[in-house]
Parts: C-alpha cells; structure tokens; sequence
C-alpha cells in the first residue's frame, strides 16, 4: 500500500502547492483530477520520492519513504509529466540504456524491452531514431520506460497529452489491465481519461484534495443540480454571471445552456442527467459541498 499522509509542499518563493493532503492507494487505478496548477505533478513527484514534501509522510507498505526511498523506487515505475528522450537513440537503444541504469541484467532487460515495444506497440518504429517519433510514439516510449522493471507501484503524470483519441483509448486500457494486480495513480485535468477506467477518483484544486470517490459517487453529489434552459443568446452573459455553466450548444432556435445549480433559473428549464464533467466542475467550483470528511477545509478563492 502507498501511503500519502497529510503532505504539504511549499516551494522556495513561498507557493503552497500542495497543502495537507492525504491519499491511501491500494491495487487498482485512482485518477487525480485536477484543473491546471492544483499541484497533481508536485504531488506525484512526491509521491515518486523525485521531490521531497516540506512536511508529512510517503509510506510503502509501512515503510517512510522519504527517509528511504530506495524502498520505493526499486518497486516504482514513473512517467514524469515531462518526460525527455535521447533523440540519437532508437526505442530499443533507449530502453536499453534505461534497463541498464536500473540494473535490469542485459539478457532479461531484452526480452522484456520486446515484450514492451509490442505492449506499447511500437515494434514496427524500433528502428528509427526517437527525434523522428510522434509525440505520441514518445508518450508510448515513456510508458514503456515505467514499465521496465515490471513495477508494483506505477504513476503516471498527465499520460495522455498529446495522443490521438485511438492512443488515449489504448492506453487507457493498458493501465487498467495493468492496475488489476497493482497500484496505478494517473493525473489528468481531462475528465474522460478517467471516467472509463479509474474506479476511484480523488479531485483536487489549489493542494486540496476536495473530494475522493467512485465515478457513482461523485455522479450522486450533483444529483439534482443539472438543469438545461433554452434560451436567447443575448441572455447567456447573465446566466454565466449567476450560475455555473457547464456546457452550451447553439441551435436554430437559441443557445441549450446547462446549468450546475439547486434553483433552476426559468420555469421552463429541464433536468438534465448528470455526468462526471458535471460532477468535477461541481466540485472544483464549490457547488456541492465537499463530502463530510472534507468538511471544515477553507474553500478554493476566487468564488
Ligand atoms: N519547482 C517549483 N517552484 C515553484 N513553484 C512551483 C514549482 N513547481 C510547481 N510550482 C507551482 O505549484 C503549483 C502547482 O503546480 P503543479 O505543477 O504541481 O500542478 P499541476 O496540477 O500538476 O498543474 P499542471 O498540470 O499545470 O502541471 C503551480 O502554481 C505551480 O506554478
């Protein structure tokens, strides 16, 4: 089990960006959904023993990782949010290279390199140089390097940016297969990264952690507060001022709004089913309460 317990992380020049929080992962995949800055890569970078917290603790199976981590890095298979590459050296070469450094023996770390290449699906490009890969190919490569020494424990920053939606979906899939015997944490600000696959969703804003839960969970705490208007265009600047909009779609006949709110704005409005971006812009913004163990943290600024 990874133990994250009450970290706060404080930057030189003061920037809190990570204030007092606590996450416990077992096996399976928790998605860390967050807006940009909420502090996910500082967390994670903490979380893979790169940075230290200014304070509280990182166990691994009961043992303080910050006081050892190597512990934890022996089991740990990390892509970092920017993750770079040699652009010489070819995938194989650069795994290679890798394996080397993680003291994979050259004979195991082979075929391992192989297996992962046709994992990643990479096996017809092994021959070119990696300054002539897709950012795509690249992101696969990265995951290929994480999973070099077949990792207990495997996080992943921001994985999917810069796939295509067919790269997203695989590699989705990849995750979840491999979070069926492991400790899988993926941070995304992209809500559909973690809708089909992260059966445990922590969402967090500003260092906080505002609320952690099941897809269902978070899906009942804006239960009720999804309302769909029809309205003049000229009356959506008003809207967006009272309430939060969560999408809105042009038609011939006006502007459909959908509205996260307890108090529908017009007779006419509809209710709407709710959906997980719903439910994280909800959260993020304060219109549902935080879930009682939440209860008590001062709100996010700026609403
Ligand atoms: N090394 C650093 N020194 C100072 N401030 C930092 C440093 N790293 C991150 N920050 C600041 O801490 C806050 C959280 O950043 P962090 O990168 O952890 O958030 P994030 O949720 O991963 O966002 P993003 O997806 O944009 O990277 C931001 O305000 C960021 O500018």
């Amino acid at each position: 089990m990874l133990e994250l317990v009450d970290i706060t992380k404080v930057y030189r020049g003061g920037k809190r960006a990570v204030d007092g929080m606590t996450l416990r992962l077992n096996n399976g995949m928790l998605g860390l959904l967050g807006p940009n800055g909420a502090g996910k890569s500082s967390l994670m970078r903490i979380a893979s023993t790169v940075t230290r917290p200014t304070s509280g603790r990182v166990l691994f199976d009961g043992t303080d990782v910050v006081a050892k981590p190597d512990v934890l890095r022996r089991a740990l298979g990390y892509l970092p949010q920017d993750f770079g590459v040699y652009p010489h050296l070819t995938s194989r070469e650069f795994l290679s290279y890798l394996a080397a450094a993680k003291g994979l023996s050259t004979r195991s770390a082979r075929a391992r390199i192989d297996d992962l290449l046709h994992l990643v699906n990479l096996t017809e490009a092994v021959k070119r140089p990696l300054g002539k890969y897709s950012g795509g190919m690249l992101r696969r490569v990265g995951i290929a390097q994480a999973l070099l020494a077949d990792p207990q424990v495997i996080i992943v920053d921001e994985p999917t940016a810069g796939l295509d939606p067919e790269e997203r979906v695989r590699f989705r899939n990849l995750l979840s297969d491999l979070a069926a015997d492991r400790v899988v944490m993926l941070s995304t600000h992209i809500v559909s990264d973690v809708e089909s696959v992260a059966s445990d969703i922590a969402v967090v804003a500003q260092g906080r952690l505002l609320r952690r839960g099941s897809p269902e969970d978070l899906l009942a705490s804006v239960e009720g507060l999804v309302w769909e208007v029809l309205v003049d265009p000229a009356d959506v600047p008003t809207l967006q001022q009272r309430h939060l909009v969560s999408r809105m779609v042009r038609t011939g006949s006006g502007v459909r709004v959908r509205l996260l709110t307890p108090v529908p704005p017009y007779a006419t409005a509809q209710r709407g089913t709710p959906d997980l971006e719903d439910a994280y812009l909800a959260i993020i913004n304060q219109v549902v309460g935080r879930a009682p163990e939440f209860a008590g943290l001062p709100r996010p600024e700026g609403r």
